[in-house]
């Protein structure tokens, strides 16, 4: 084996000690791999240190990869467009976290473009092109012309408009941004301050910031590449403010790039950790009364005419934020992946860790076998699973609530907005932490930025913040709450997600009948325990409200907001668990796909449970008794999980240039590939650093000077 220690510390030491080293130098162990020909490299790249694991899994693992992609298909697809990513240089990323930010921003512009050259080249749908993207994975603005420019265009404009601006941007003949927040407002749309004032002599609106607070302020793109933006102003017409309304603006030169007249914008500045989001050119953007002409302002929902009156659609005024809730519905997906990413690579690199228990010489113990580490992984693993399935069922509700509103059906628009306020708040929050958590259990070689994980961490962490701060959009879920108690006493029947509160005489007093760890298997106990929790906090807070006798309504909200978080996240977390029971309830094929996940769907809840428990003891779901049973089996079920985790993170099929990782790879192979990758680091090209003779070198003479004098 090739860490027969003594040669490898010998090179080390022969290698540190040698002051006349020139760049580019290899280190000495590689120099002995190389020396021994490709020939000897190529068996070690093949050698699996994993295939004992992948021995133990008692599942079909490639009939799990369909149950994790949705479809055969889907695999198929994705697979495809992996590898194609994978296998070619311009797509190359272990190199990223040391460029300079002009260098990043410049390499993300060389491979949109590359990008949209395979996409032309090859002819690829649209579902190919998108993963393509996603393989890609460098955020950059073509997420925000496909993620929120095109996607404003085709929820808010006419058809006309749709015409006129959708065919251009489809071609890339213009680039196009979403510019919302301001410098003084994100979460307050309603307070935005950049105005459109409707010049009914020009058949112009005159867009403008009238203040240093209405700078336009983050949004993605806008910095350096767009040359257009989806821009929300409130519209001013015959002397009257109308509130935020959405206009399709130019903001630079198509020949040239410059900014147009009266427009002024850059870039906000480096961001949170290195490479990671900071290949996205933020941009802020003032306007100096810019005219526009009044077809540009987005007119499916209300209308100015040629006289200057506003004409408002008989539709609910909320659709203005469709796009939000469209891209907040792709964030619980996105959830998923970036949590499968940062899962597989601490199962695995675990399963090749191995620090103490070595008895008698033999070998030591797996890191992944001890309970601690399993107990803080496999429910980041079950969670990755709950979010992907909880994902897919919330692109099919946004299908269907589009669809209704497609037919001036508005009545599920509610469920819509706290459904994907809702979990696109608790998955991003618990995916941030997990990652976190990832990098902890993967100990101290988590902490380089070879192992993925600290990239991976704060380009997803923004997450939390973006399309919505998590704790105001859980508050929305919370105020949801609030008005459908208050219904119940009318005798309104809750729908959807909600419907469970229709029980509520049973759910207010019903006691739990688990009297057994294996009590807790059943999905009903489950069930029962997590509604009657979730409806207690919300009665609970209703109540704790309404007794404020003294206040208004919304000054007891304002009071109780803590409690009305916790209460939003036990009603996500109902959600999040029962997509998951339902899931494991359809028909899934595959030799073992079913158990497995079955298994980790009650990891998933029990888990929850054991987190949570001071609600459910405190809303007497359960007694400490059933809480103490609940834990019992959660460490059977680890037990359970064990030989088939590596399995189970092989099943999300990712390519090691995917995961961008040297803890993560497929083969396990993980100490040359650390060892490698360590001198592959700027400072590494010379042996002795920059700045030794200007700081190191004097110093040490000056101590050395001081000494003989003594
Ligand atoms: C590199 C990683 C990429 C991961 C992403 C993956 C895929 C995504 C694909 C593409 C995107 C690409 C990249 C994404 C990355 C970054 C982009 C980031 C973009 C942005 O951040 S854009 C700016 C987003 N801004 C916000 O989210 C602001 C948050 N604030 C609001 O949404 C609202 O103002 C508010 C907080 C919800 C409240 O609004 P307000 O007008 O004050 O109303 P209220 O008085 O509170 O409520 C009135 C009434 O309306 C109901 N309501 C509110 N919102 C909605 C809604 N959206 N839909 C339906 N109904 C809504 C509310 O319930 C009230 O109802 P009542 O019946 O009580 O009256
Ligand atoms: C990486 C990144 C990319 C972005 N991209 C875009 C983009 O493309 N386009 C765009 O328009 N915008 C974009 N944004 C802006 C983003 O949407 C906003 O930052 C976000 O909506 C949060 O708003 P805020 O910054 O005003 O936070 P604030 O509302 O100022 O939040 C500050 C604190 O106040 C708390 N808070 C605020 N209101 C309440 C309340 N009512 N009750 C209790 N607590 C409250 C919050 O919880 C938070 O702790 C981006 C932001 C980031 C970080």
């Amino acid at each position: 084996m090739w860490r027969g220690g003594s040669n490898t510390r010998t090179c080390k030491r022969r290698f540190f000690s040698s002051p006349t080293r020139s760049r580019h130098h290899r280190p000495p162990y590689i120099c002995r791999l190389h020396s021994r020909g490709s020939q000897h490299l190529k068996a070690m790249a093949e050698v699996d240190h994993l295939a004992a694991e992948r021995a133990t899994a008692r599942f079909d693992v490639e009939e799990m990869k369909v149950a994790w992609a949705g479809s055969r298909h889907a695999v198929h697809v994705a697979d495809r467009m992996a590898r194609l990513v994978a296998s070619d240089p311009v797509f190359r990323k272990d190199n990223r976290t040391m460029l300079s930010r002009k260098e990043l921003f410049k390499d993300t512009l060389r491979k949109a473009a590359h990008a949209w050259k395979r996409i032309v080249e090859l002819r690829l749908t649209e579902e190919e092109a998108d993963l393509l993207r996603q393989y890609v994975d460098q955020p950059g603005y073509v997420d925000l012309h496909w993620g929120m420019f095109v996607p404003a265009i085709k929820g808010q404009g006419t058809e006309e408009q749709q015409h006129k601006w959708l065919p251009l941007a489809y071609k890339f003949q213009i680039i196009g941004c979403y510019a919302q927040t301001e410098l003084g407002h994100g979460s307050n749309v309603q307070g935005l301050e950049t105005t459109a004032t409707f010049d009914p002599k020009t058949d112009e609106f005159v867009i403008h910031s009238p203040t240093l607070t209405s700078s336009k302020w983050w949004p993605g793109g806008l910095g350096k590449a767009s040359t257009h933006a989806v821009v929300y102003a409130r519209l001013i017409t015959e002397g009257k403010d109308y509130g935020i309304h959405g206009f399709i603006v130019q903001l630079r030169s198509l020949e040239d790039h410059s900014p147009l007249p009266g427009v002024t914008l850059g870039d906000i500045g480096g961001k949170f950790g290195s490479g990671a989001y900071n290949s996205m050119d933020n941009g802020v953007l003032r306007f100096d009364h810019v005219r526009i002409p009044r077809d540009q302002m987005l007119m499916r929902l209300s209308q100015v005419t040629r006289e200057g009156k506003y004409v408002h659609s008989n539709v609910p005024k909320q659709l203005l934020y469709g796009t939000m809730v469209y891209v907040r519905q792709s964030i619980v997906a996105d959830a998923s992946k970036a949590l499968s990413r940062a899962v597989c690579i601490a199962v695995r690199y675990s399963a090749v860790r191995k620090q103490f228990g070595s008895q008698d010489g033999g070998p030591e113990t797996q890191v992944l076998n001890y309970k601690t580490q399993q107990s803080r992984l496999f429910p980041l693993l079950a969670s990755a699973y709950a979010f992907r399935f909880v994902g897919d069922w919330l692109n099919w509700l946004y299908t269907d609530v589009t669809q209704k509103l497609e037919a001036k059906d508005f009545s599920t628009l509610q469920e819509a907005h706290a459904c994907t306020a809702g979990l696109k708040a608790v998955t991003t929050s618990v995916t941030a932490d997990a990652i976190e958590e990832c990098r902890k259990l993967c100990g101290g070689h988590g902490y380089l930025n070879s192992s993925g994980l600290p990239e991976l961490f704060a380009v997803y962490v923004p997450a939390c913040t973006y399309e919505g701060d998590n704790v105001v959009l859980l508050l929305q879920v919370a105020r949801i709450l609030m008005k459908t108690v208050s219904q119940l006493a009318s005798g309104k029947q809750p729908v959807g997600t909600m419907a469970y509160m229709g029980k509520v005489q049973y759910l207010m007093q019903c006691k739990s009948a688990v009297s057994s760890a294996e009590d807790w298997l059943n999905p009903d106990a489950i069930q029962e325990a997590f509604e009657a929790r979730a409806l207690r906090m919300a009665v609970n807070c209703a109540q704790n409200i309404s007794q404020a006798a003294s206040q208004e309504e919304a000054a007891g909200f304002y009071e109780r907001s803590p409690d009305l978080l916790e209460a939003a996240v036990a009603h996500i977390q109902l959600i999040i668990v029962t997509k998951f029971i339902e899931k494991v309830h359809q028909e899934i094929p595959g030799h073992g796909v079913k158990e497995q996940l079955q298994a980790l769907c009650n990891v998933y809840a029990l888990y929850i449970l054991h987190k949570h428990l001071g609600d459910f003891l405190a809303t007497g779901c359960i007694t400490p008794r059933q809480g103490a049973l609940a834990n019992e089996q959660l460490g059977k079920l680890y037990a359970q999980v064990r030989p088939n985790a590596v399995a189970l993170v092989d099943a999300f099929n990712y390519t090691d240039h995917y995961l961008g990782s040297v803890l993560g790879r497929y083969d396990g192979d993980v100490y040359p590939a650390l060892y490698e990758e360590a001198w592959k680091d700027p400072l590494n090209e010379t042996v002795v650093p920059e700045g030794y003779h200007e700081y190191l070198r004097p110093l040490i003479k000056q101590q050395q000077l001081k000494l003989s004098r003594l």
